[in-house]
């Protein structure tokens, strides 16, 4: 949110910007500093959560902070310049409660959804099967399902493994049908790289707007033990150029320990150099240290390094990072399209499936160490071994195509690039509304 509150500033002098951060219990990482005076960062902490927040789903928690988010938009338009108006509110997808927020103040509301266009386009359509014909996605038997957004019929095996869960479920279509409503849609996705999906999506205006990243790395959330940051990368200065497997699991992609160690025998019998960024687990150990093989950091001291949060932009920027495995987070995503990184896809949860088909099948950029990954699994160490080999062999062709989506990445937020163009078209509809 504080990215796109960037980007939107940088475009519009006279924009002034509110962001409303609803900081929980379960928030890890650091929020970025604004770039700009006209943005102003207001944080609605739990010191006194109301009643209804002590219990329940994140939904509810954030549903339960409506009186605090009606009050921040009133103080909001209070400090704006004379003649200011508000146009409107910009919702992520936790946040779609607000929509009657919008409504009390009798401006439009927008999502910011911060996945891929394609996964937004399978959301609505498994909603809109749903409330036209009483489709149930959750009972679904079939191979695969057509979805208009994608250009291949999607394997059930790559849908959301929260979608079996009726209640999820249940709220996954009240989500979407909020999206339905909303003015528009700003999608961190760039057009070229999801035409298809951002072609279909005819429901409300989509304006892909990304890549949206923080290139500067996020401040380090706790957990995870290994070697600290600045041995890590003293390390990654000494490797040579595109030896270096980067793995890295997202906010909370922890392992437990019988999977630490099926990675752990893994990279070591690959003999490949990495570099392991993890995360501690919800109970199993503090430091992943604690659970390694033993010997296992000594024995691969001469090529690879084990650490807890990574400084993820920098490390995929370092020239000697020749491949990435990765969950497939749509931002982890993004950063590694941008910096041209071959990708291995592990995907672990929400939906991160999706993303993984998308990259291997439809796009063709990435490989797979598991692609159809179910919790709690356990991948085999032969299987890391022989994924992590295969990613850092080279492949022209598959080169060659990220290249061409890293490229066309790159140049989407340049003037007379697709998302440039986007975001104005945004920022001019929010003036005919008549908010600015
Ligand atoms: O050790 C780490 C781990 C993560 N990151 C950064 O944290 C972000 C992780 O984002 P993402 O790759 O999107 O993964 P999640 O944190 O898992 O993101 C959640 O939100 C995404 C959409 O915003 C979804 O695509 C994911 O499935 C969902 O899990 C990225 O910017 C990484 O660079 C680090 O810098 N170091």
């Amino acid at each position: 949110m504080v990215e796109l509150a960037n980007l939107l500033a940088d475009r519009h002098a006279a924009l002034s910007i509110s962001v409303l951060i609803i900081t929980t219990t379960s928030s890890t990482a650091a929020v970025p500093h604004p770039a700009a005076p006209r943005i102003t960062l207001l944080h609605l902490t739990d010191e006194n959560p109301p009643p209804a927040a002590a219990a329940g789903s994140v939904f509810a928690k954030i549903e339960a902070r409506k009186p605090q988010i009606r009050e921040a938009v009133s103080a909001a338009i209070g400090r704006s310049p004379d003649g200011a108006r508000l146009a409107g509110l910009v919702l992520d997808m936790f946040c779609t409660s607000m929509a009657d927020v919008a409504g009390e103040f009798g401006v439009p509301y927008y999502i910011f959804f911060t996945s891929a266009a394609s996964d937004l386009g399978f959301i609505s359509h498994i909603q809109q099967l749903h409330d036209e014909s009483g489709f149930d996605v959750a009972e679904f038997e079939g191979n695969e399902l057509a979805v208009p957004s994608w250009a291949r019929p999607i394997p059930r095996w790559a849908f959301p493994p929260n979608i079996v869960n009726k209640e999820w479920l249940q709220l996954l279509y009240r989500i979407a049908r909020v999206f339905r409503r909303a003015r528009g849609i700003l999608v961190n996705t760039v057009r070229e790289l999801e035409s298809c999906a951002v072609d279909s999506l005819s429901f409300t205006k989509v304006h892909p707007v990304g890549p949206i990243l923080n290139l500067k790395a996020g401040a380090a959330a706790a957990g995870g033990g290994g070697v600290p940051e600045e041995e890590a990368i003293e390390w990654l200065d000494r490797q040579p150029e595109s030896s270096v497997v980067f793995l890295c699991f997202g906010s909370m992609g922890a392992f437990r320990e019988e999977q630490v160690l099926e990675i752990a025998n893994g990279l070591e019998a690959s003999g490949l150099r990495f570099l392991w960024g993890t995360r501690a687990g919800p109970t199993d150990y503090q430091d992943v240290r604690e659970v390694l093989p033993k010997g296992f950091v000594d024995r691969t001291a001469g090529v690879g390094r084990v650490m807890g949060w990574a400084p993820q932009t920098i490390i995929l920027a370092h020239k000697a990072v020749g491949g990435f495995v990765s969950h497939c987070g749509w931002n982890s995503t993004l950063e590694s399209l941008w910096f041209g990184v071959p990708m291995a896809t592990w995907p672990m949860y929400a939906e991160q499936k999706l993303n993984a088909f998308l990259l291997v099948h439809e796009l063709e950029i990435a490989t797979e160490i598991k692609i159809d990954y179910r919790n709690g699994e356990i991948v085999t160490a032969e299987e890391v071994e022989r994924g992590v080999r295969r990613l850092m062999e080279r492949d022209c062709s598959r080169e060659e195509r990220l290249k061409k989506f890293s490229d066309c990445i790159k140049k989407a937020l340049m003037d007379g690039g697709s998302s440039s163009a986007s975001i104005a078209e945004f920022i001019e509809g929010c003036k005919s509304s008549g908010g600015m």
